[in-house]
């Protein structure tokens, strides 16, 4: 794992959640982004050489519409860079990580991502996450 790449936060409403994160950081997020195959939308903060994604749910389905719903608004995952995201779930699979999806998806900001089941982690949903043009090669 190379760094922290993000913390994701499940907000309820990320026009408010923008707000307050500006606020909180003193500057703007960059960037917002659906992502439909995940039921989401994001907004990124750049925090030094990390980021800080807020995450509303696009419909009840969503997995932060469930999470909001069980815990409340709060950090919803970590996810860390990799550099080889194929070598890294071939590793944890053998360490005995619960992985939700062998195959990458696409994630957001230019990154494919998968994540690794809360239960294995102590209670920590894992993203990991790679810069989705490295699997263009
Ligand atoms: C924008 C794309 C991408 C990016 O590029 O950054 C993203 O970040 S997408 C983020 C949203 N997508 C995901 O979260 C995908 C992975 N998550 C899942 O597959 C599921 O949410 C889950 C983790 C498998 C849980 O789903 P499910 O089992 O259907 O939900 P339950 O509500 O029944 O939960 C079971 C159990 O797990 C606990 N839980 C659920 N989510 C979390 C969490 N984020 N952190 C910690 N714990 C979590 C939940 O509380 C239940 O526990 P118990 O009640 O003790 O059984
Ligand atoms: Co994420």
């Amino acid at each position: 794992m190379n760094k922290i790449e993000h913390i994701g936060i499940a907000v309820a409403n990320i026009e408010e959640a923008n707000k307050v994160y500006k606020s909180l950081l003193g500057y703007e997020h960059y960037k917002t982004e659906t992502v439909e195959g995940e039921g989401v939308k994001t907004s990124f903060f750049k925090c030094g050489d990390s980021k800080i994604e807020l995450l509303e749910a696009t419909n009840e389905n969503s997995p932060i519409a469930k999470f909001i719903e069980k815990k409340g608004e709060g950090i919803h995952h970590i996810a860390f860079a990799v550099t080889d995201i194929e070598a890294e779930v071939k590793r944890l699979q053998k360490e005995g990580f619960r992985v939700l999806n062998e195959t990458p998806k696409q994630g957001a900001d230019g990154k494919i991502v998968v994540f690794l089941h809360p239960k294995s982690s102590h209670g920590v949903l894992v993203e990991l996450c790679q810069d989705a043009n490295i699997n263009d090669k």
